[in-house]
């Protein structure tokens, strides 16, 4: 079936109040087939709770929210048909095996329980190899790879995680990554929520920065390449330096009387020779500063000092 134009997950002046007080307030964003887009906040932003209300568990109290074309509310069924989630840290049964706890799973849900099938859902998500081990062997990273097995189960256009990186080492984080931007490159629209902005930039096409149940600030990443980290330097002159690093390629920005340039990890030396060939003083270099993570912080007020 084809999908319908327009994007698979669509929220339209989404508020959710409790007991009248308003905790997210009239929000709209939507994603497309094909897009990571990233939900960013501090704690207590409202990231939970907008998750909640695209993935069905809460009902919006204005607004709404609607998954491959269908309302959450009036058109459950087929709405929620089109979704795979992790919404919450997932319990397994830590004697069972990682197949036979799938397979409870797709039992419960009455969906293709067969092993062969089962363990093409392991695969996909990189645990084929430990299939019959039981959970409770299981690392942080495999378990939160067996959640992403249980969410694919009901072969979803779109893909829901609320802080999916969550205690996860930085290996794992990259294999989740890896997994993601597969899973969109395969069509799916994927959102997921975090409060650290780094641990998800590189995945994201957009990102939503979420505070005090407001969506501040919107930001697309797509066409960065992806390990590029944003290094902040003070430099002078200014202006010359900024000149010669866009005419090298490089992206720069004004920022906090300095630049941000996007770079790899290995250019920095490049950047800084560039710079005093051209007769560029170098006052500091300040690796994985600006950028997108100062604006979040100055917009969402954590942290000020950070850019300050
Ligand atoms: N069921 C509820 N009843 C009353 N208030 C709630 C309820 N659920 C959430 N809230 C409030 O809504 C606000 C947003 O909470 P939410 O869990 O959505 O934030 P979050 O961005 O996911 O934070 P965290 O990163 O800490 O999980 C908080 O002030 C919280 O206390």
């Amino acid at each position: 079936m084809v999908n319908p134009p327009g994007p698979l997950i669509e929220v339209v002046n989404a508020e959710k109040s409790y007991r009248g007080v308003p905790v997210v307030h009239a929000i709209s964003f939507h994603v497309n087939a094909g897009e990571v887009v990233g939900l960013i906040g501090p704690n207590g932003a409202g990231k939970t709770t907008t998750l909640r209300m695209v993935t069905g568990l809460a009902a919006p109290s204005v607004g709404t929210v609607r998954l491959d074309g269908h309302s959450v509310v009036s058109e459950r069924g087929p709405a929620l048909k089109a979704l795979g989630t992790i919404m919450e840290e997932s319990r397994f049964y830590g004697y069972l095996t990682g197949l036979d706890n799938l397979r409870q799973v797709a039992r419960m849900r009455a969906l293709a329980s067969g092993r062969a099938s089962l363990l093409g859902y392991l695969e996909e998500v990189g645990l084929l190899q430990a299939a019959d081990r039981p959970v409770r062997e299981y690392s942080l990273g495999m378990r939160q790879r067996l959640a992403l097995a249980v969410a694919l189960l009901v072969r979803p256009k779109i893909l829901v995680l609320d802080e999916p990186m969550n205690g996860l080492d930085p290996a794992a984080i990259k294999d989740l990554r890896d997994r993601l931007r597969q899973m969109a490159a395969d069509g799916l629209a994927v959102l997921l929520s975090s409060h650290v902005l780094s641990e998800v930039e590189h995945v994201c096409d957009r990102v939503l920065l979420l505070d005090g149940g407001r969506l501040v600030g919107e930001e697309r990443l797509r066409g960065e390449r992806r390990d590029d980290r944003p290094v902040w330097l003070q430099v002078e002159p200014l202006d010359r330096a900024a000149d010669l690093l866009r005419e090298a390629g490089w992206r720069t920005e004004r920022q906090d009387q300095g630049l941000v340039v996007y770079i790899g990890p290995d250019e920095v030396p490049h950047v800084i020779r560039h710079l005093v060939h051209h007769d560029v003083a170098i006052l500091a270099v300040v690796p994985d500063r600006g950028g997108l993570e100062a604006r979040y912080l100055a917009q969402t007020g954590a942290n000020r000092e950070v850019i300050g």
